[in-house]
């Protein structure tokens, strides 16, 4: 059967990217995004202002919604301090599969936990299964729909403590409305726009920054 897109852009990394060396795997990509065939990584503009946020959080611990190809989990990983973790989920097997290559040819795979399901089952076994107690930062980039939901399960399950730092890709396009309506009016959010562009595009897109400053604010006195 015909190859897919996440697989033609594997062949290409492996055949232009450098293995062990992250910076090539990621130019690869935003080469073949850019010169043969679109795909819905975050891209090299946007992916500047995550590594920028990367940099600032300085995480232990980051969950990733959305692997997709893995390129925003090599932009995430590189940065990592040694001992720091990054737990990416991802819906799709045959994205997963070809994902965990990626990963592995950039040299990051000891960073890295790569689970396959769906946000909504594993985010409540995060503690059990990987030991986590909260999270720094949380990169958000599955399901638009599934921002807001997950955000408040995140929340109700105490996985996000006093500074933990949510970043939304797509809040413009495709659009999450009701979740930016949310960090942005609930008291429980300190939010920021960072605009930008729909990857490998002029469309206007950007990422919101919203950083929980406790659980207790915006509870009553
Ligand atoms: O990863 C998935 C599958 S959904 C992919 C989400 N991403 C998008 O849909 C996406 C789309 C576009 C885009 C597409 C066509 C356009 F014309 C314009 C924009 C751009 C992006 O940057 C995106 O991120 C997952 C689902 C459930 C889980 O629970 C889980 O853990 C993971
Ligand atoms: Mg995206």
């Amino acid at each position: 059967t015909r190859s897919s897109r996440p697989q033609r852009m594997l062949a290409h990394v492996k055949r232009h990217a450098a293995r062990g060396d992250p910076q090539s795997v990621i130019d690869a990509i935003d080469y073949f995004c850019r010169h043969k065939e679109w795909a819905m990584n975050v891209g090299d503009e946007k992916g500047t202002i995550l590594d920028s946020v990367v940099c600032e959080v300085s995480p232990g611990a980051v969950l990733e919604l959305g692997t997709y190809c893995g390129y925003s989990t090599m932009r995430i990983a590189r940065l990592l301090a040694p001992g720091a973790r990054l737990i990416t989920l991802e819906f799709n097997p045959a994205n997963a599969a070809v994902a965990r290559q990626v990963i592995a040819w950039a040299g990051l795979e000891h960073k890295v936990q790569l689970v396959e399901g769906s946000s909504g089952d594993l985010i409540p076994q995060m503690r059990e299964k990987f030991g986590i107690d909260s999270f720094d930062l949380v990169f958000l980039d599955h399901w638009k729909d599934w921002y807001l939901p997950d955000t408040r399960l995140m929340e109700e399950l105490g996985l996000l403590h006093k500074g933990s730092v949510l970043l939304a890709d797509n809040v413009i396009c495709p659009g999450a409305p009701e979740y930016l309506a949310y960090v942005r009016s609930s008291p429980r959010y300190d939010s920021r726009y960072f605009k930008s562009h729909l990857e490998y595009t002029y469309v206007e897109d950007g990422l919101e920054k919203s950083v929980f400053p406790g659980a207790s604010a915006g509870s009553r006195p």
